[in-house]
């Protein structure tokens, strides 16, 4: 669903102590669960205020009807979607017209648009969410505000106690650099923005608001859809995720009624399972994110391993003697200085790894390769071993960098796995516990299949035997071939 991954995606590692300038954590509405089958037509009376006034402005307004299949239930991920009747797979549950839409072009046509014109998008759309909910009463989406959760389980929010569960964790990292990130952006748009214009923006706009918005837009955004790489929709982001969900298409733009006369575009969402009336609409938020990511984007993570992963951030040195050589082959070939290879458990490496790893390692008497003349075919002879000196470096560095990244974690995998099993905890812990297993389980296969590798050194072939096998100078046994003179 949401992949604001434009937005940032720093993977530069922070330690701890955090910084003081830290925005302290909103604490999550208090919104108390109720059942889930909503059979009737109108929605459930146990259901607070503001989702019930939400639901009939929503009439009101024409975007649901009689004939929409889902209303706003709770569940156990807080509000969501639920069928009110059978739905098939693929059926239509819910249409939105556009001019209900939260996006840039809406920024635009507000009253912020001038001044926000050149801002990033999400920036000009996070005022815009914030404007509206200081607005109050006078806001036209104040039912749809009303609703929005006061923030998220996304480790952007949670405490320094809470972070150092996820101590030594490429979360950790990526979670301080966002932080950082948006709370560089709040002081710019501040100074610039809002403190000049206080005509239109008459209220406060701390750094904690500045991040409510950011997690509102990183976890309800849609971005998938045509030309609209970053559109919030109210009444369709009341959906949930859901693993059985195993594709990704179910949100399009097409042109639809919106409203009694008129025709627009009109965002649809439509179910991929089928469902019985009274069971939760769900979709798939985004089948590539890694647990890391879904933690931070959205709050939760999922239990099975096939999310676990580590990125290794592989980096040519400036010291190499052979830097610029490197640098042109590795540029050549669609790598850079630094190539960033996302490791997933259960799958093998990365595409393109061990040819950039062996670039890397190549030197002593293997730097003949990096001279021009091999300049149109290095990258093919890196596809294969190039010594057992090149390939023996290589595992050895792995090896020492899984070790190294394994001693950060202030945990083993046995003790998180002692943990998860006595239960009984927060959804934050189980989320810390979750990821940082899941890192660790990670390091551990890279690290095996290196081990592995480090076993098969003298049966590899490499280089210099190929290419004497290329010339007919080496049997298929590696045995030497003589000519006899005729
Ligand atoms: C697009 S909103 C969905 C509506 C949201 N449940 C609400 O109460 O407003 C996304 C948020 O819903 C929650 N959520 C969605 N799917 C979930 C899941 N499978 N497990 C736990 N929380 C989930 C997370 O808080 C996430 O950030």
């Amino acid at each position: 669903m949401a992949s604001l991954s434009s937005i940032t995606n720093s993977q530069t590692r922070c330690h701890f102590p955090l910084s003081k300038t830290r925005p302290t954590f909103h604490q999550l509405k208090k919104r108390s669960l109720s059942v889930n089958a909503l059979l009737s037509k109108e929605i459930d009376q146990n259901i607070p205020q503001t989702v019930q006034r939400f639901w009939q402005w929503l009439k009101e307004e024409g975007v649901v009807s009689a004939k929409t299949p889902v209303k706003p239930g709770f569940v156990p991920e807080g509000l969501g979607l639920v069928a009110t009747r059978d739905i098939s797979r693929n059926d239509v549950v819910l249409e939105v017209p556009k001019r209900f839409w939260i996006n840039p072009d809406a920024v635009a046509a507000s009253e912020i648009g001038s001044i926000c014109s050149g801002l990033k998008p999400w920036i000009s759309v996070a005022l815009f969410l914030l404007r509206e909910k200081f607005k109050g009463d006078e806001s036209k989406l104040k039912y749809y505000i009303d609703v929005l959760p006061e923030g998220t389980n996304s480790t952007i929010y949670w405490s320094e106690e809470e972070l150092l569960e996820i101590q030594g964790t490429q979360l950790l990292s990526t979670t301080l650099g966002v932080k950082e990130y948006v709370q560089s952006e709040f002081l710019k748009v501040q100074e610039e923005i809002i403190l000049p214009n206080k005509k239109l923006f008459p209220f406060t706009i701390t750094s904690d608001d500045f991040f409510w918005a950011f997690g509102m837009l990183r976890s309800r955004a849609f971005s998938r859809l045509r030309n609209q790489n970053l559109v919030v929709i109210p009444f369709a982001d009341l959906i949930n995720h859901s693993a059985k969900v195993t594709t990704e298409d179910h949100a399009q733009e097409a042109r639809g009624a919106a409203g009694l006369f008129s025709w627009d575009y009109v965002f649809q969402l439509r179910s991929p399972l089928s469902l019985k009336a009274g069971e939760q609409v769900f979709i798939q938020y985004d089948l590539k994110k890694s647990n890391a990511d879904m933690a931070l984007d959205y709050g939760f993570i999922e239990p099975n391993s096939d999310r676990d992963a580590f990125t290794l951030t592989l980096e040519i040195s400036e010291s190499d003697e052979f830097y610029a050589d490197k640098l042109d082959i590795a540029e050549s070939n669609g790598f850079g200085e630094t190539a960033y290879f996302d490791i997933k458990y259960g799958q093998s490496l990365p595409t393109g790894m061990l040819l950039y790893l062996r670039l890397l390692a190549l030197g002593g008497q293997d730097a003949f390769l990096l001279e021009s003349i091999f300049r149109n075919k290095i990258w093919g002879f890196l596809e294969l071993p190039i010594s057992r000196a090149n390939e023996e470096l290589i595992c050895r560095v792995i090896r020492k960098a899984c070790e190294s990244a394994l001693s950060g974690y202030h945990t083993t995998i046995e003790e998180d796995e002692k943990l998860k099993e006595e239960g009984n905890m927060s959804a934050r812990l189980e989320m810390a516990i979750g990821v940082r297993r899941g890192e660790k389980r990670v390091l551990q296969q890279i690290d095996e299949i290196f081990k592995e590798r480090e076993t098969e050194l003298d049966f590899l072939e490499y280089y210099q035997e190929r290419r004497l096998k290329d010339l007919g100078l080496v049997g298929e046994q590696g045995d030497i071939i003589f000519w006899e003179p005729k």
